[in-house]
């Protein structure tokens, strides 16, 4: 396996993407790109401001949870600003990082596992064994929760990364809340459903690093994909090096993150829960040709042997109204998860599978 970060420094200047990273256009990808001058309306982001929904003032509180119904409904997506996680922690982080993706690539291959649920998997694209096309991105992926791994490598590594989930799960349990609330439903529903409290609750880390690419527009970093869980928070190592596209309203809007800000979107398995009222959103990852961009997501799901449905307090819209019937069939997490990855990342393929 070669990994694209070995192939442009073995390269010494590489002019050309080679042939099998050239990514083949899919539906989604002929959507237009929206341009942030003569479009500025669409691409105002949601913002939530998570200080103001845990300060204990429940008018601000009242107003986010408002903020987050919004950003559900029309999104799937937002940028969560004064949440805490302190910007040491973040950059200890990506330096680290960092330094794994710099290990020798005897070292990187000891983790290049074969099993789906390999805890320590690090590699190149997404699935290579059944992709058309190769795509830009080697990653690192980790299962940090409910038991926490990681590389010995950096020393220091296993330390940060420990302390980042803590305290991204933390952020995940508030924002499911807030998302629950926003419902209509009791704030423990979500977490109590989906073994939040009882701890046993998914946490999968995953860090893509993407090297500049000489022909950008003819590679891709992570095809138009939705996210698995209910939830994802993912941060990136220079807010000012683009490269996330959201698509909304049939156009892809790239993603200005704030610095310091966290970039959040619901999964599949919120659309699953909520029946679609909040839909998992579709995005990419696009490459330059300058500079590499990192992002390292944390996705949060239920537990691997939960099986996920409809909520049933979520099929009457009100008092005295009909049920609407559930659009999904119910699915074991573990098996969703293991039809994603069994095949090329494809939009909300998985998902389409379980409509009824
Ligand atoms: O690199 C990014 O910004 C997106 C990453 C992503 O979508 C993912 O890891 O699922
Ligand atoms: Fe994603």
């Amino acid at each position: 396996m070669l990994f694209v970060k070995e192939l442009v420094e073995s390269a010494g200047r590489l002019t050309r993407v080679p042939s099998k990273y050239v990514f083949e256009t899919t539906k989604s990808d002929d959507c237009m790109v929206v341009d942030p001058v003569s479009e500025p309306e669409t691409i105002k982001i949601p913002i939530i401001d998570y200080s103001l929904m845990t300060s204990g003032n429940p008018d601000q509180r009242s107003q986010v949870i408002n903020e987050l119904r919004n950003a559900c409904l029309e999104w799937g997506f937002f940028m969560v600003i004064n949440h805490g996680v302190g910007e040491t922690l973040r950059d200890e982080l990506m330096r680290a990082t960092e330094s794994f993706f710099d290990l020798s690539m005897e070292e990187k291959l000891k983790y290049t596992g074969k099993k789906l649920f390999d805890p320590i998997k690090c590699g190149t694209s997404f699935n290579p064994n059944v992709e058309k096309s190769l795509l830009w991105r080697d990653y690192l992926k980790l299962l940090v929760h409910p038991h926490f791994n990681a590389p010995h490598k950096p020393s220091h590594f296993s330390k940060i990364l420990q302390e980042y989930s803590k305290k991204t799960r933390e952020m995940a349990s508030e924002l499911l809340k807030g998302i629950s609330e926003s419902l209509g439903l009791d704030e423990n529903y979500i977490n109590e459903k989906m073994g939040v409290e009882s701890e046993k609750w998914t946490q999968v880390l995953v860090a893509n690093m993407y090297p500049p690419c000489p022909q950008p527009e003819l590679s891709i970093g992570l095809p138009p994909h939705s996210d698995h869980g209910l939830l994802t928070i993912l941060m990136q190592n220079d807010p000012s090096i683009l490269g996330l596209q959201v698509l909304h309203n049939a156009k892809w809007v790239p993603i200005h993150p704030l610095p310091n800000s966290f970039l959040v979107n619901t999964g599949d398995h919120m659309e699953i829960l909520t029946n679609g009222k909040y839909k998992s959103v579709v995005h990419r990852a696009v490459v330059n040709n300058k500079t590499t961009r990192i992002s390292i997501g944390t996705a949060h799901g239920p537990p691997l042997d939960k099986i996920v449905s409809p909520a049933p307090e979520l099929l009457a819209n009100g008092v005295g109204t009909q049920l609407s019937l559930p659009a999904y069939r119910g699915i074991k997490y573990r098996d969703f998860l293991e039809l994603q990855q069994s095949k090329s990342l494809n939009g909300k393929s998985c998902l389409d599978c379980l409509r009824l």
